[in-house]
């Protein structure tokens, strides 16, 4: 019988001729992926055991990027402890405060996760390199904690959800409006424990930045990864961070594959999305109802690349930020900040009267650096819009595009960027 690519990954990395949905299976793990905030939770649960070992720190990748730089004692207290366990087991690949910035997006730019990789984290949110055509997802401490020691990882070999995409986004419509299109169609647990696979000629032409917002919500439709077949894109992307195909495992689904739900999605038809409060599967067509903004929240791993910020900078150049509005832009990495700077895109959000921050997860689950009071209403380009995800819990999140962040921060209320845009700028 045919295969998926995530279920010729899962075969091939636990020593199996082929797998099937519901199997479960043993496999070896590519990468585990480290934060401050559920890996010391893990590394209790070793040494309280006597296993206090790795079994490959080169395998390891480490990134502080929640609580830093640290906003209190606990938080100071979690960051060294992951700095500490760091140096004394040799992890090589760690992102310091500073070196790194938000996790995932810091992953995508080193080269190390690749075609054909498992890599595990205990974060949700690690369904994001599933755009490199790798099978990566986000494990509880406990499940972390065995990754950590053996290398190894147990999985229920999923089911898989065909995801096609036909036809050109129109100006102003981004990957992120698709995905907030499709969590609205089959609702936020839509993809419970499946593989959501992106196909069609949409996904083809579309850039690796794009396709990372496409897996990386994948969690928010109770999806167990998200994930995007390699081709010349995804080729020529790893090229440019030294990594050449014979470094790599190709997969592609078969054409007898099996899926549990196949849905089709014309991209033509697609309009700026804003998830309304509080879930992502609550979308509406940005500025169906006129709802004023107490602040604007650019980034995550979602959308906190260079492309993000400059559909941000496009609509906010020669514009101001609408007195009343707090807007906060954090770019995702360190590289990403350097070269928003480079390009002059810092310059143009604090010209407009934006405050643009240091890269890290910070205000996305209201942590620092923007954490909202009562009755402030957010506008994000982050994933998640739950009771208390960026602060007071009667605080109301939308979540929506860049380019639907940045227009309804010079407007004060929820906007269409295509109000903001003429043809050919933006998604194009
Ligand atoms: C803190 C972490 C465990 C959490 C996650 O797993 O996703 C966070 O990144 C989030 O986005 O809510
Ligand atoms: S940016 Fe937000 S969603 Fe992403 S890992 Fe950090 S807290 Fe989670």
């Amino acid at each position: 019988m045919g295969m998926t690519i995530a279920e010729k990954i899962l075969a091939a990395r636990s020593g199996n001729v082929s797998v099937v949905p519901g199997q479960l299976i043993m496999c070896d793990t590519s990468w585990v992926l480290c934060h401050e905030i559920t890996t010391p939770a893990a590394l209790r649960m070793l040494e309280e055991r006597g296993m206090d070992k790795v079994f490959n720190p080169d395998q390891i990748v480490a990134v502080p990027d929640h609580s830093v730089p640290a906003m209190n004692i606990k938080a100071a207290k979690m960051y060294q402890k992951l700095k500490s366990w760091v140096h004394e087991k040799g992890i090589k690949h760690f992102y310091d405060v500073g070196r790194g910035g938000i996790a995932h997006v810091v992953l995508e730019n080193t080269g190390l996760v690749k075609p054909g990789d498992t890599l595990v984290s205990g974060d949700s949110h690690t369904c994001n390199a599933g755009a490199l055509g790798a099978f990566a997802t986000g494990v509880g401490s406990t499940d972390l904690a065995g990754a950590i020691y053996s290398g190894k990882v147990w999985f229920k070999v999923p089911e898989t959800m065909l995801i096609k995409v036909t036809g050109k986004f129109n100006p102003g419509v981004t990957p992120k409006d698709l995905v907030l299109e499709v969590i609205k169609q089959i609702g936020a647990d839509g993809a419970n424990y499946m593989v959501m696979e992106w196909v069609g000629e949409t996904i083809d032409n579309l850039d690796m930045e794009g396709r990372f917002t496409l897996t990386n919500m994948a969690i928010e439709a109770g999806g167990k990864t998200g994930i995007v077949a390699v081709d010349d894109t995804t080729r020529a992307y790893l090229g440019a961070r030294g990594v050449t195909p014979d470094q790599y495992t190709e997969y592609q689904s078969d054409a007898d594959a099996k899926y549990k739900v196949v849905i089709e999605i014309d991209a033509g038809a697609l309009e700026p999305t804003v998830a309304y409060p509080h879930i992502p599967s609550n979308g509406k067509v940005a500025g169906t109802d006129k709802i004023a903004v107490t602040h604007a929240y650019v980034g995550s791993c979602t959308n906190g690349r260079i492309s993000d910020l400059r559909e941000v900078a496009n609509i906010l150049k020669g514009r101001k930020v609408a007195d009343g509005v707090q807007m906060i832009v954090v770019p995702a990495t360190q590289l990403i900040w350097k070269q928003a700077a480079q390009e002059g895109l810092l310059e143009i959000f604090v010209d407009a009267g934006a405050s643009v921050s240091y890269p890290s997860c910070g205000a996305c689950l209201g942590m620092h650096s923007g954490v909202l009071g009562p009755n402030d209403v957010c506008i994000s380009s982050s994933n998640r819009n739950f009771v208390g995800r960026m602060g007071d819990p009667s605080a109301q999140i939308y979540l929506a595009s860049p380019a639907t962040v940045a227009a309804s921060a010079v407007n004060g209320y929820i906007s269409d960027p295509r109000d903001f845009i003429g043809a050919g700028s933006a998604a194009d």
